[in-house]
């Protein structure tokens, strides 16, 4: 069916887009342009130099930088036609008499918040809230087109895999502690408190004296020009850092249990499920891990955004082939 073609390609470009969004935010790029959706009031990043000059006078402040501009850009650029693959996927759902309706009506309106978002983490200055709440809208996204997919596919556990039915609540609480895992990788990152403990196996000095959660779990964070780079305290930035560490701990074992329990199931299906899971809590752990042993390389920060992503759609996929009926 063409409209399963379009999902499936549509989720590949979603990985794309969600990764183009970490290599832009990890080379510090997102205030590459200051303005939205133009950069600096141009379609494209603007070098001419009657532009430049016009520049200088009306963004003083501003140097501009065309790598970090052009990065912003791209970025910008693949999630318009990103939109637009969203807006053709509603359409044919509509026309298809068999198709879910209100599944793509939903995502449709999860993308133009998205974008709404994407313009709040410019125009409020990389504020670590929006900033969060747009990468978790690029999870969710990727998350339900798998959905839709599946919801469009007849997928059947064959003779209905009455082990593996156990298993339904240690999935749903597995999906529970990785969202969770997800949005503490998110508040670090966009707190900048990545390199805020920087030995093994949790932190520095004496840091269970100093941590601060009322401060570290703020939402806002008050009034600030911009808050590239971070405006939170040590203390603070290191409380996030810890969190997510230990909650990485919480998270590493609840999905090993699954995916060992998984081993048993009859189908191959949900056994193979669990071996994949395995694979990728294993790498997601050593990826996080040399993200803080090597200082964050570029490589190994937007890979682990791309494990988190990967582990998502692992476990919507076991939770939906667990509920759904023989
Ligand atoms: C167990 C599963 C884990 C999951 C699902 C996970 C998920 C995430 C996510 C979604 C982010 C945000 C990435 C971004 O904004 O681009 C993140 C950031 C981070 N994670 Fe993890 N993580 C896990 C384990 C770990 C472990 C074990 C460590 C270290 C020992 C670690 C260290 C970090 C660091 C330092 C960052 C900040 C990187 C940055 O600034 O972009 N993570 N994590």
């Amino acid at each position: 069916m063409a409209i399963e073609r379009l999902i499936k390609f549509t989720l590949v470009f979603t990985l794309a887009v969600i990764l183009m969004g970490a290599y832009t935010r990890l080379s510090d790029a997102g205030l590459g342009c200051p303005d939205w959706p133009g950069c600096y009031g141009h379609l494209a990043v603007p070098s001419a130099s009657h532009d430049l000059a016009k520049i200088e006078t009306h963004f003083p402040q501003m140097t501009i930088e065309p790598e970090k501009a052009w990065l912003e850009m791209i970025h910008r650029y693949i999630a318009g036609a990103l939109g637009l693959m969203v807006l053709a996927i509603l359409i044919l759902c509509i026309k298809h008499p068999h198709a879910p309706k209100k599944l793509p009506s939903f995502i449709a309106v999860l993308i133009v918040f998205q974008a709404a978002l994407g313009m709040w983490t410019v125009t409020m200055k990389l504020m670590p809230i929006v900033v969060m709440a747009h990468l978790i809208g690029g999870f969710s996204l990727f998350a339900l087109l798998l959905l839709l997919y599946l919801r469009l596919k007849p997928l059947r556990i064959p003779g209905g895999d009455s082990y593996a039915r156990k298993l339904v609540p240690l999935a749903l609480v597995s999906l529970g502690v990785l969202v969770i895992q997800i949005i503490l990788g998110g508040w670090t990152s966009s707190n900048y408190a990545a390199l805020a403990c920087t030995t093994l196996p949790i932190c520095e000095g004496n840091w269970v004296d100093n941590l601060r959660f009322a401060e570290a779990f703020s939402p806002f964070q008050g009034d600030h020009p911009s808050f590239e780079f971070g405006v939170l305290d040590y203390a603070t930035r290191m409380t996030i850092h810890v969190s997510h560490r230990v909650w990485a701990v919480v998270t590493a074992i609840t999905l090993i249990l699954l995916a060992l329990k998984l081993r048993y199931a009859q189908s191959n299906i949900m056994r193979n499920s669990g071996y994949l899971l395995l694979l990728l809590v294993i790498a997601q752990v050593g990826l996080g891990i040399s993200n803080v042993v090597m200082n964050l390389p570029l490589g190994i920060a937007v890979s682990h955004n791309a494990g988190a992503a990967l582990l998502l759609l692992t476990l919507v996929f076991i939770n939906y082939a667990l509920w759904r009926k023989a």
